[in-house]
């Protein structure tokens, strides 16, 4: 290092570094604002679920804390739709419904005498090519008829994809966007959405769930491309940007949300047990709280300072904590067992945690 004997120049010298120092320091704090703002805020999940979740007033008449329904289950998969009904339930909504085939009816309502089952939906192999219309006509009107009743539609937790239900669910959904009505769009459902993107696009009352395959088909079909790890939240604020404002609630190893105008992140710790389930617990809980958001926003008279007023935002970003507390807690007492179920048993002492009563 140059070392001066005359103390003007070594004061010069000083003066030099300090201005040097203070140039490198504001290059650091910009590449900080460059980078930050391509990474999504930790969203304030806590404030979230106590500011939306209804007190438990007595003066509240049954169906006021949410009536849901999930639109799923089939030949194949029974649990899926379930695990999606009951975690609606338990977290504390006062209905909940399943809209599903024949065969998998009374299998689901053999889980639970808490669920309202409808033995409606139709696979291809049940019926004759010249059926088909007659047969689509009364599916629609047997779900529609209900329609109204509900604050929130769950589509595709073991929904299956058979071509015929597809095309019934299809016009479920184009029934429920006419009556906006919430529809939060997993599994199954995200299959037929990423081929029918119409379905959902432009509709700011829709919710998709993608877990890792289901987001990467997402990405591909929509932004032509492949997933890009390095820059997540850039790229989810376009996929919904693109798809016209929806919610879209990326899972993994952090959960991601933006509706095309901000993005949040929900990174608290979970559970490191991956068993299949977890993400219908995710739907079923994402369409209750996103139901009480949207009561909450409506009802709220000046403008609350959350990260964003979006009810359907607002609910994901409570869904996924949620579930994410009640995953740590069923780890922490059942470790390698942990089941779905035993996450199910967790979400009211998860709620309780954060909303006491
Ligand atoms: N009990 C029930 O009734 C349940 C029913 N369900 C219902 O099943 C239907 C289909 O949904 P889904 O989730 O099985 O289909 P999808 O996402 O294509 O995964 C298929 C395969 O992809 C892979 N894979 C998955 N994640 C990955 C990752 N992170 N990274 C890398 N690979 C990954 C993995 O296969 P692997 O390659 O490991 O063999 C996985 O097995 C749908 O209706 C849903 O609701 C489920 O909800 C579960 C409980
Ligand atoms: N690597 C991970 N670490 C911690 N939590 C995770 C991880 N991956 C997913 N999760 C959480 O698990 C839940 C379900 O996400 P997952 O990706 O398993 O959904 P899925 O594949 O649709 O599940 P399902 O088996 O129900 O279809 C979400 O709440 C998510 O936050
Ligand atoms: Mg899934």
């Amino acid at each position: 290092m140059l070392v001066s004997s005359s103390p003007v120049l070594r004061r010069q010298l000083f003066l030099i570094r300090c201005l040097g120092g203070c140039v490198h320091q504001s290059y650091k704090k910009i590449q900080r604002v460059n980078c930050s703002s391509m990474e999504a805020m930790e969203a304030d999940s806590t404030q979230v679920i106590r500011k939306i979740t209804p007190s438990l007033d007595p003066t509240r008449h049954k169906g006021q804390a949410g009536k849901v329904a999930v639109i799923g289950g089939c030949r194949e998969y029974t649990g899926a739709p379930y695990f999606a009904a009951i975690s609606a339930l338990k977290i504390g909504a006062d209905l909940s419904h399943v809209f599903c085939t024949k065969d998998a009816a009374a299998v689901i309502k053999s889980y639970s005498p808490e669920l309202i089952v409808h033995p409606v939906l139709e696979e291809s192999y049940s019926i004759r090519d010249v059926e088909k219309e007659s047969v689509s006509a009364k599916v629609l009107a047997e779900v529609t008829k209900w329609m109204e009743r509900f604050d929130c539609l769950v589509v595709g937790p073991g929904l299956g994809r058979d071509p015929f239900l597809l095309d019934c669910v299809s016009k479920i959904m184009r029934h429920a966007r006419r009556s906006n009505i919430p529809i939060v769009i997993d599994g199954d459902g995200l299959f037929l959405v990423t081929n029918n993107l119409d379905l959902v696009s432009g509709y700011p009352l829709a919710v998709l769930t993608p877990n890792v395959n289901e987001y990467k088909r997402l990405i591909e079909k929509v932004l032509i491309c492949e997933v890009n790890n390095e820059d997540a939240a850039q790229q989810l604020l376009s996929l919904a940007r693109s798809i016209g404002g929806v919610t879209i609630l990326r899972k993994g190893k952090s959960d991601l949300i933006s509706d095309g105008e901000i993005v949040k992140s929900v990174s608290i710790f979970g559970s490191p047990r991956r068993c299949g389930g977890q993400g219908d617990i995710l739907s079923g809980s994402v369409a209750v709280f996103s139901s009480w958001a949207r009561q909450h926003v409506s009802s709220e008279k000046e403008s609350v300072d959350y990260s964003s007023q979006n009810p359907m935002v607002l609910g994901s970003i409570a869904g996924s904590a949620l579930v994410r507390k009640a995953a740590s807690l069923a780890f922490e007492k059942n470790k390698r067992a942990t089941l779905t179920t035993d996450i199910i048993d967790c979400l009211g002492a998860s709620v309780q945690n954060i909303c006491p009563v």
